[in-house]
């Protein structure tokens, strides 16, 4: 099963409620937050508050992307905005399994992000903690940028890491692709093991303000492409 999840970063954030209700309407699984610090990465975005505000806009999860350092002390702070997963990057935690441990004991799923330079390596030893794992298609702090090619080799690595641990422990990981992911490489993103997509500005960049419709054509558009890939 495929999950599409839209970053609204590149939502219309003075009508962000509506935003996420027409998104999931035209057929959205997820709704990814993407919270960026000044610090971590290079741009400022959301807290808490802002995933407080659009948590009675929908009841599909929400997705928090923590692009923070540190991560811990915000952690508590969107499980009780009403997040369901949580990610972060391993280089920005000084204790990965005690930060995945806060995460779940906040009843989320919680989740590893890799930068496109960051080593697999990262997995080792806490696999049993973690429910999603994010490889980043492009480096993080901007919507908008061009897919790296070479994540599709990384996919294929992880996926196959993936399904060996499935085979042994019988617990499925998520494996989520984010940036620069559009209609026309979603197929090939699927097909070399991706199973949740993070889609910006392909998704809300198809805007025309007024339309509740506005998203239909381009999620379906995507959802196409997913189908032909596991035809
Ligand atoms: O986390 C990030 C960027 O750091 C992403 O979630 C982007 O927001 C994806 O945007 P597009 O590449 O799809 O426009």
């Amino acid at each position: 099963m495929f999950r599409i999840a839209p970053s609204i970063l590149s939502a219309d954030f003075a009508r962000l409620g509506e935003e996420v209700r027409d998104v999931v309407a035209s057929g959205a699984d997820w709704i990814h937050f993407d919270v960026m610090d000044n610090h971590y990465v290079p741009n400022l975005t959301v807290g808490p508050l802002v995933c407080e505000a659009i948590r009675p806009h929908t009841s599909a999860p929400i997705d928090v992307h923590l692009m923070v350092k540190p991560v811990d002390r915000i952690i508590p702070d969107f499980a009780r905005a009403g997040a369901n997963v949580i990610t972060f990057h391993p280089e920005a935690s000084d204790h990965v399994d005690r930060s995945l441990a806060l995460i779940r004991e906040h009843g989320c799923q919680a989740g590893l992000v890799f930068n496109p330079a960051t080593p697999l390596h990262h997995l080792d030893h806490v696999m049993e903690r973690i429910d999603v794992v994010l490889l980043m298609s492009v480096n993080p702090g901007f919507g908008g940028q061009k897919f790296i090619p070479g994540t599709l080799a990384k996919l294929r690595e992880t996926r196959a890491r993936l399904d060996a641990y499935e085979r042994e422990s019988g617990r499925h990981i998520l494996l989520e692709v984010d940036g620069g992911v559009k209609v026309d490489n979603i197929g090939e993103i699927a097909r070399a093991g991706a199973d949740t997509f993070v889609a910006g500005s392909a998704v809300f960049g198809a805007a025309s303000p007024t339309d509740p419709h506005r998203y239909d054509s381009v999620i379906a558009a995507l959802r196409g492409e997913l189908a032909k890939a596991s035809a």
